[in-house]
């Protein structure tokens, strides 16, 4: 339910209330609507169907004699487990998890995971079309998965939102999913960047991104060293603009200075230029350290989740990809570092869309590239060793032992370079290397991985001519040359701090008591003219890589939003801090504006859910009434640190008022926070089930919690220049490029 009041109509802007209201007048087209997310499913086979899909999934007979056909004769899964092969295939797939965040918080939340969720389920006997009356839904932990944070439960996801005995798990679920606590990604989808192995310092690609959960586990590794900036960063991309956008959402999440979203043809990636720290004055071509090809394939792997595939299967789905995943890998093997790794994966079964690509590649590349065996990463998996002979088909299917079989009216579809490796040259490309996980191994979906090294430059790969790509630092001063315009929307300029003397960090500087550590260059807007709203933060690697070739490369976002503009009276500066970017920042702000606060009066700002009467100072503990005490009315940091053995360490922004003191975070954020203090949040834990006038308290449930985006005024009890969405939204020109830049997503609860 999503209520709005007078006083929230009065704070909103007037562009997204106008925007609400469209949003739910809107003519509702069923079957056009039908037919977008059909497109958008097939794009990606990996993605959850949609609403209307899903009732329709219901009926599908889930059968294909070609598909049975293909793949028996294939030899995809030995004889003896065919038939448990196709059982699995033809059932739901469960709902695996991962949970995220910070090590001390993930840690905490792990603790609650298996105390409180996973306790109710063990003792559950769940009525279900496919689970035999008592049946185990036990959880399992994914042994392999680093740190044991990753869940499979025996439970559809169908399964968890229809059962009322379940609601508290689902609900927890959806909102730690928000709050960027938890992940709900399909287990065999983890592996490939488990096995990409990224630390810290890795320039890492990710050709194929969109919707973004590999990217997600890759930004995750790369910041590892949590007290640290990683020296690495994560580029993004997908050749899909509106898909570029879910990375964006994705990236928002996690809040990372080191993630760069891009939109190519990831089979032309342009070659990118980064500076060169032997000769700080000259740039280098940009190699990556890690590069994850998670290349858009058939899909068959997925049927579980995608009963559709079954109506639509033929021979000639993997036939036809198979040219764009030759060419997005080849590219990926130019692309990658001597010394580096690439993952190459689809969720295929077909072995035309997988060994056949890699073989084809392995071929070209001679010595160059090699495939490595990675069992060690991947302890307590179950999966079958990659195909080393296979027969490609025509539609018709009709299956060839070698190209000269072909007849000429196949031969554009079924490639000389699709046959498998003749039996003496099955030593050169060790093709077992390659994972072949089936469903029935561990009642997963299925899922093909490949592990590249690379040890030396391609054959086709050009010696470097330092002096082709050396810029002398006169160049480099100059005035970046007007943007060209590289296709789909035009994105607003990344316009980076000249530096101590930007008009506005003077201030800011002051304001936060930022150390000298801190680089004002790595902050930038998403305008040249005109008053700065929202500024964003990057790495300094990832303002390199934007600044040396932001001309030829199409960047559709970057930069963690860290300042938003508030001008408020009570504040000498006009930037307040954003709970997005607080973990890069706090690390350089003075104590002049931090307050450590004690438990009881965490949770005081935490459950206040009335913007118009935040608690007053009087009601805190006499430890924070002594800490607030001359402490400037504004944006301020709120730290807790649990005394006992789980060190559970909480950063949030905060809010000085007159007489006040509030947390300034999302509502799901808040929910997660009090979450892990163990305090009571069951006003926003509803059971969806009971009829609302069962329910007591605000009408705010799980589902609605994380699209409840209102804006209120961080400094209500003081009635002075309201912080309204005008004066600290994005307005006009911050807000067309991709970082729905709203200030919305930020609500002060406290
Ligand atoms: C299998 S999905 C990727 C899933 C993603 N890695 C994840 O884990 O969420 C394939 C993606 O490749 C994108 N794609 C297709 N052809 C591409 C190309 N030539 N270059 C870059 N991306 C491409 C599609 O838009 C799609 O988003």
């Amino acid at each position: 339910m999503n209520v709005i009041n007078l006083t929230q109509i009065r704070l909103l802007t007037l562009g997204s209330y106008l925007k609400r209201m469209g949003r739910k007048n809107r003519q509702y087209n069923k079957f056009a609507q039908r037919k977008r997310d059909r497109k958008e499913a097939e794009k990606n086979p990996q993605e959850k169907p949609a609403a209307d899909t899903r009732k329709h999934y219901e009926d599908i007979v889930r059968e294909n004699a070609s598909f049975e056909e293909y793949y028996k004769s294939q030899k995809v899964c030995p004889e003896g487990e065919w038939d448990t092969f196709m059982k699995t295939l033809k059932s739901n797939l469960p709902t695996a998890f991962r949970i995220t965040g910070s090590k001390s918080e993930a840690a905490a939340l792990m603790k609650l995971v298996q105390s409180q969720y996973f306790s109710e389920i063990l003792n559950l006997k769940l009525h279900t079309d496919e689970k035999e009356d008592g049946e185990e839904i036990k959880p399992t932990n994914l042994p392999w998965y680093p740190g044991g944070y990753a869940w499979q439960l025996h439970l559809s996801r169908t399964d968890i939102r229809r059962n009322e005995a379940l609601y508290k798990l689902h609900n927890f679920l959806v909102a730690e999913t928000a709050a960027g606590g938890v992940s709900r990604q399909e287990t065999v989808s983890m592996i490939p960047p488990v096995v990409l192995d990224v630390k810290p310092h890795h320039k890492v690609l990710d050709m194929c991104a969109a919707p973004g959960s590999k990217t997600a586990q890759l930004i995750e590794f790369l910041h590892a060293e949590e007290d640290k900036m990683p020296t690495g960063f994560v580029m993004a991309n997908d050749v899909d603009n509106s898909r570029c956008y879910m990375l964006v959402h994705q990236a928002k999440r996690l809040n990372s200075p080191c993630i760069l979203i891009t939109n190519h043809d990831s089979a032309f990636m342009p070659a990118l230029e980064v500076t060169d720290e032997q000769n700080p004055g000259a740039s280098k071509p940009l190699k990556f350290d890690r590069i994850l090809c998670d290349v858009p394939c058939s899909g068959d792997a997925t049927l579980r989740k995608n009963p559709d595939i079954w109506l639509k299967w033929s021979t000639g789905n993997g036939n036809n990809l198979h040219g764009i995943q030759y060419r997005v890998l080849k590219r990926g093997c130019e692309l990658l570092e001597v010394g580096g790794r690439l993952v190459y994966s689809t969720c295929s079964f077909n072995p035309v869309e997988n060994e056949a690509v890699v073989h084809r590649v392995l071929q070209e590349a001679g010595d160059s590239v090699k495939l490595v065996d990675v069992a060690d990463m991947l302890p307590g998996l179950k999966y079958k060793p990659g195909m080393t002979y296979w027969r490609p088909a025509s539609k018709d299917m009709v299956f060839y032992e070698k190209y000269e079989d072909v007849p000429e009216k196949w031969q554009t579809v079924v490639r000389p370079q699709m046959f498998p490796p003749k039996p003496e040259d099955l030593g050169k490309y060790n093709l077992e290397k390659c994972i072949r996980i089936l469903p029935h191994q561990q009642d997963t979906g299925g899922f093909f991985v490949a592990v590249f090294e690379k040890s030396a430059p391609l054959p086709w790969e050009k010696e470097e001519k330092p002096q082709e790509v050396q810029k002398s630092t006169e160049e480099k001063k100059e005035p970046p040359k007007k943007k060209r315009r590289m296709g789909g929307y035009r994105e607003d300029p990344f316009v980076f701090f000249s530096g101590d003397k930007e008009d506005v960090f003077p201030s800011i500087k002051e304001f936060y008591d930022l150390n000298a550590d801190f680089d004002p260059t790595c902050l930038l807007t998403r305008c040249h003219v005109g008053k700065k709203k929202n500024i964003y933060l990057v790495s300094p690697t990832v303002k390199d890589v934007v600044a040396r070739n932001e001309g030829s490369i199409k960047i559709i976002n970057t930069g963690v939003k860290t300042f938003v503009r508030c001008d408020n009276k009570n504040m000498v500066c006009p930037f307040r801090l954003s709970q997005e970017g607080l973990a890069s920042i706090t690390q350089f702000i003075g104590s002049n504006r931090r307050l450590r606060i004690l438990r009881d009066d965490l949770i005081l700002v935490l459950q206040n859910d009335n913007p118009s009467k935040p608690p007053e100072v009087r009601l805190f503990s006499q430890h924070t009434q002594e800490l607030v005490q001359g402490f400037a009315s504004g944006s301020c940091v709120l730290e807790y640190r649990e005394e006992d053995e789980s060190g559970l360490q909480l950063t949030l922004v905060g809010w000085r008022g007159v007489n006040s003191l509030r947390a300034y975070t999302a509502t799901p954020d808040t929910v997660h926070y009090l979450r892990l203090l163990g305090a009571d949040y069951s006003k926003y834990d509803t059971n969806k089930f009971k009829k609302a006038s069962d329910v007591p308290g605000p009408e705010v449930d799980a589902e609605t919690a994380e699209t409840n985006d209102d804006v209120t005024n961080p400094e209500t009890d003081d009635v002075t220049a309201p912080d309204t969405p005008e004066a600290s939204s994005s307005g006009t020109t911050d807000n067309q490029n991709g970082d729905n830049d709203v200030e919305e997503t930020e609500q002060s609860t406290g």
